[in-house]
């Protein structure tokens, strides 16, 4: 039986190239397991702040923040915004960002567990940037790690708490996330470097 023979499920569309990585359900299971893990870590919703990188981060920390608020029966997790574009080590060789907003939880980070949400970790540069920009905003009791993808390649010491799903890749590739509300479709597809693949997956 060839790929094209087989029955694909709703939701599923068919890849032909094999390039899909994680379809919208299996994200949706990835973060739903994720959340229940943020929990189990922390014993409960007590203290968390979960706080997402731009871009997509940021829709990831809100749906993550839903979901254990809906898990645990709780009130809403506070979730912000962490723009790390001023902390990159890399400022003078990229082409010039605009800064994104931070945005911080009311009760703010002094004494809290935060969690930073991220779709992609690769070299592992935007987290540094992120603690330090975090640095400059309290003094968390602790701050853990989710992404949805670890595509593996650190350049410094740094690792996720939570991972949705551990994608070994080469350096010649690119992992394209692709959310919902965002970009029009929701998957995450493994690209070759330099391509971009545009339009509704389905
Ligand atoms: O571990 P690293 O090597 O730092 O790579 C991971 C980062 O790269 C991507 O962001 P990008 O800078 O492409 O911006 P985007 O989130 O706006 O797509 C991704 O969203 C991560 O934030
Ligand atoms: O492959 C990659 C590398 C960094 N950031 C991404 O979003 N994808």
């Amino acid at each position: 039986m060839t790929r094209a023979d087989m029955t694909v499920p709703a939701g599923h569309p068919i890849d032909p190239d094999g390039r899909t990585v994680l379809s919208a359900p299996e994200i949706s299971r990835c973060l739903r397991r994720i959340a229940h893990e943020i929990l189990e870590h922390n014993k409960g919703a007590t203290d968390l702040v979960l706080l997402g990188i731009p871009s997509r981060g940021v829709e990831l920390a809100s749906r993550l923040a839903a979901m254990i608020a809906e898990v645990e029966e709780c009130g809403p997790i506070p979730v912000g915004d962490l723009d790390i574009t001023m902390h990159r080590d890399d400022l003078r060789r990229q082409p010039t960002r605009a800064p994104m907003r931070t945005v911080i939880p009311a009760g703010g980070i002094d004494g809290k567990v935060v969690v930073l949400v991220d779709d992609v970790l690769y070299s592992g540069r935007t987290i540094r940037a992120a603690l330090d920009a975090l640095a400059d905003l309290g003094r968390p009791r602790a701050v853990r790690l989710a992404v949805l993808v670890d595509r593996g390649h650190r350049e410094l010491p740094i690792r996720a708490d939570h991972v949705g799903k551990n994608l070994p890749t080469s350096h010649q590739e690119k992992v394209q996330v692709r959310l919902a509300g965002f970009d029009g479709g929701e998957d995450i597809v493994r690209i070759a470097s330099g391509a971009t693949v545009l339009g509704d997956p389905a």
